[in-house]
């Protein structure tokens, strides 16, 4: 898939890995609509990009993954002002294993109302071109991260139900790619929760084991987890695929067979 005139969503896009997915977009030629809850940041990084790419390039739409008004509007407004949807990142993600509802709510239930929304404009059967659809889960998602066990289960959860949409989407004919991106640790904000208890609660004593993990897994640069996203993106052979993003490299998670 050649990013020029495509159009992308990317969720959570105003800083972190989300605004590392949009830049790498639109370096490539696409145009990008930046969905985020933090509009001041939100409205400054589309200011930035502005004096980059031009003013046409992107959209910044305050949007809460958590509600479907919002979600819906977003995307939406994204169709009617750049006139299809091609490409759609699932990226929004909190960790808060105290308000643990808020967690499943934005990680897992937030993933799979954008994935609706998105089929809506995006799926063949319904007069759509069909695209390629990324979700953001972890590693955390292919194995548990002790301190965070509400966030690994939403993480496990949007790597099932991304496989489930893949293979949904080659059965049915929807003409959509659907393809997950597991990183290790990432140098961005989310990993303040690491020393918070406001966030942590009754997994605040594993701070230390949690710390000792990061050591052996280094903490990744933004730009590492970005090239991964491209080649999702770009790469139609990948359907269904979970890219972990290492300190090691790069490498896809093989699953147990279904008999
Ligand atoms: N940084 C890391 O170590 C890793 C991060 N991830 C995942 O990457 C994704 C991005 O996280 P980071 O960039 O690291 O974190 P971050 O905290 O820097 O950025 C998250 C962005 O999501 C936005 N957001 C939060 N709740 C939202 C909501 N309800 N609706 C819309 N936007 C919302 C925030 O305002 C923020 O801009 C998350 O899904 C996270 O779980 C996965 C593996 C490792
Ligand atoms: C506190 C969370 C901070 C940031 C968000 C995040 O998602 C970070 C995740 C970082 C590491 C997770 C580690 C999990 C490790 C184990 O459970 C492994 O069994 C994971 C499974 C496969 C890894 C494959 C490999 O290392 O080759």
């Amino acid at each position: 898939m050649a990013l020029e005139g495509k159009v992308a969503v990317v969720t959570g896009a105003a800083q972190g890995l989300g605004k590392g997915f949009s830049e790498i977009l639109l370096k490539n030629g696409a145009k990008v609509a930046l969905l985020d809850v933090a509009e001041v940041a939100g409205k400054s990084l589309k200011e930035s990009l502005d004096e980059q790419y031009g003013p046409d390039r992107t959209l910044f739409i305050p949007c809460d993954v958590q509600s479907q008004q919002q979600f819906k509007a977003a995307i939406q407004k994204t169709v009617e002002t750049f006139g299809q949807l091609d490409i759609f990142c699932n990226n929004a993600g909190i960790i808060n294993e105290v308000d643990w509802e808020k967690a499943v709510s934005v990680n897992l239930m937030g993933v799979v109302r954008g994935t609706y929304l998105a089929l809506e404009h995006m799926n063949k059967l319904s007069g759509g071109q069909g695209g390629v659809i990324v979700n953001i889960a972890s590693i955390a998602g292919l194995g548990p991260l002790l301190s965070v066990p509400v966030y690994t289960a939403t993480k496990h959860g949007v790597v099932g139900f991304t496989r489930a949409m893949a293979d949904a989407s080659k059965e049915s004919g929807y003409g959509i790619r659907f393809n997950l991106i597991c990183p290790t640790f990432v140098q961005t904000d989310i990993l303040n929760a690491l020393q918070s208890p406001a966030i942590l609660g009754q997994f605040s004593n594993l701070e230390d084991s949690t710390k000792k993990l990061m050591e052996q897994h280094g903490i990744l640069d933004v730009s590492q987890v970005t090239e991964a996203f491209l080649q999702l993106v770009l790469d139609e052979t990948k359907d269904g695929a979970a890219l972990m993003v290492l300190s090691k490299g790069s490498q896809y998670s093989t699953f147990p067979s279904i008999i």
